[in-house]
């Protein structure tokens, strides 16, 4: 059995993370891959209820943080670890660089809370590659107003999500075996050419 990998998608809001994870699955099932394909907050029917609560109901900041780790926990429990031990490529829109991006960035949490947090509940799982969808936020927003009814993180200001974007663009630095940054200005094809590339060298 080969051993499958974890793959997680990251970026702001807007900057078109959906339009390439199904693009990348394809890839994989086309290699002969078993593909789970996941998001966060949610995965699991208690995460899916949570996320219905995160993402319209406005709350203490550390209830938020430690909402996304609790529908976390039960997302490793249930879908994540099982997949990989089957030997299966688990692919994930958001994970912890999220909660470091979107509380810790742009709410301002304390990022020693957080890696706390991250230690409790999966301290010895990291994804083995994570995209990170980056672009400017005029483009992002351009993006969202043409596309959807915004939910509640999508409805902050600018210099949130400026500070979410530059605290995504730190963790990428910090950990430069793991992240891929992809320019998600160009083209769609350019940047599924790209990722072609990125998967086939996995
Ligand atoms: N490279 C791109 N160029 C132009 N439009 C794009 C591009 N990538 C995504 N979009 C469009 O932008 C909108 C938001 O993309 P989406 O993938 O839903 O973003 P995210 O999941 O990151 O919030 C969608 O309407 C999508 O079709
Ligand atoms: C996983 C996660 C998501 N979020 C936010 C980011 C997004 O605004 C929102 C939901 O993510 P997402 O699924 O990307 O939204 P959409 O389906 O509208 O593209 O949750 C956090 O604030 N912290 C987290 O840990």
């Amino acid at each position: 059995m080969t051993s499958g990998k974890f793959i997680t998608f990251e970026g702001i809001d807007g900057a078109g993370k959906s339009t390439h994870l199904e693009f990348v699955a394809g890839l994989l099932r086309e290699k002969g891959r078993q593909v789970v394909v996941t998001r966060e907050p949610g995965g699991t029917p208690l995460g899916e209820r949570l996320r219905e609560i995160l993402l319209r109901e406005k709350m203490h900041l550390e209830t938020e943080a430690l909402l996304m780790f609790a529908s976390r926990r039960e997302h490793i429990a249930q879908v994540i670890e099982p997949a990989l031990q089957r030997g299966d490529w688990v692919i994930s829109d958001r994970f912890t660089d999220a909660t470091f991006a979107y509380q810790g960035g742009g709410r301002k949490l304390a990022r020693e809370k957080l890696e706390a947090l991250e230690q409790w509940v999966h301290p010895h799982l990291q994804p083995d590659l994570t995209l990170l969808f980056d672009v400017p936020l005029d483009v992002a927003r351009a993006r969202l107003d043409a596309t959807r009814e915004l939910d509640k993180f999508e409805q902050e200001k600018a210099d949130f999500f400026a500070a979410t974007r530059e605290e995504y663009l730190r963790r990428a630095k910090e950990h430069p075996a793991r992240f891929r940054v992809i320019d998600s200005t160009r083209a769609i094809g350019d940047i599924q050419a790209e990722l072609a590339q990125i998967v086939s060298a996995l």
